[in-house]
């Protein structure tokens, strides 16, 4: 018998209360190596405040996150993305007077050795680390097809070039797993259809794993491979696109009409 290939993460019956409400309440979830999948359901299901547990932001009542077979259960954001989950948020958070170059390398700060005395006393170790940084800045800006903008101002970036601006940061933490919060919102549908392929070409060329919470129907049932549905902090339901699709629960609680219309 052959031993089953480690999930990129797995998360067990997380449970995440603020006050007396439950906003997560028991959902196990699992993100396959090398995987895309992806966390649907109503406003207010409970997914941001689940990706906030998942990296540590918000503190588990319950529960307990693997990532690559490592517990990581109460380890502070910082920790967790040095281990090797990155995100994206649903608001972009760039540092919008940074060039596009800038921050990125600021995301990788953590991987560069020379720390704070080499940047103020500029060691030939500090400048070789520098040059490094300018080239895998350029490199990762150039893979996510903004190479043009290194740059520019992050706030004078268009929004799609922003969302990617904030995938390229992500990318320079070296993850292995990629957690992206509505992705596509604001993108115009030109730039959601290209999103697809894009997704895909990370996932397979940084040889990564990817979650997603994702509003537009036609990308979700694109880009997955597997999905998962929360209402009102549970898991209502989960399988493959055509699964979801055709789930009478899942139709009920969210997709509506537009599914059985065959629009989703
Ligand atoms: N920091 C917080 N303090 C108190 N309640 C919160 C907090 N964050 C979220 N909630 C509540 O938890 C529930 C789940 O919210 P959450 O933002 O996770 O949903 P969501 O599925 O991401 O929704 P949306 O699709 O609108 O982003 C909601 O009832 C929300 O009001």
């Amino acid at each position: 018998m052959t031993a089953a290939v480690q999930p990129a993460l797995q998360a067990e019956q997380i449970k995440v209360q603020f006050g007396g409400l439950i906003a997560v309440n028991g959902v196990d979830f699992t993100v396959p190596k090398g995987g895309v999948v992806s966390l649907i359901g109503p406003n207010g299901a409970g997914k941001t405040t689940f990706f906030n547990a998942l990296t540590g932001l918000y503190k588990l009542a319950a529960g307990r996150v693997v990532l690559s077979g490592r517990d990581i259960t109460g380890l502070p954001p910082h920790k967790v993305a040095d281990l090797g989950m990155a995100r994206t948020f649903q608001n972009i958070r760039l540092f919008g007077l940074m060039t596009a170059e800038e921050n990125v390398k600021v995301a990788m700060h953590s991987h560069l050795k020379s720390g704070i005395f080499g940047t103020v006393l500029r060691t030939p170790r500090q400048r070789r680390e520098e040059r490094a940084a300018h080239d895998t800045a350029l490199e990762l800006l150039d893979f996510v097809g903004i190479g043009k903008t290194a740059g520019e101002y992050a706030r004078n970036l268009s929004y799609g070039d922003q969302r990617r601006l904030e995938v390229a940061r992500a990318l320079a933490l070296r993850p292995k797993v990629l957690l992206l919060d509505e992705p596509t919102a604001g993108m115009n549908p030109r730039e959601s259809a290209q999103f697809t392929e894009f997704v895909h070409r990370v996932r397979s060329e940084k040889d990564l794993s990817i979650l997603l919470i994702e509003h537009d129907m036609s990308v979700v049932m694109r880009v997955s491979e597997h999905i998962t549905v929360l209402d009102r902090g549970q898991k209502i339901a989960e399988g493959t696109p055509e699964d979801i699709r055709t789930n009478d629960r899942v139709i009920e609680a969210y997709l509506g009409s537009a599914a059985k219309e065959g629009g989703a």
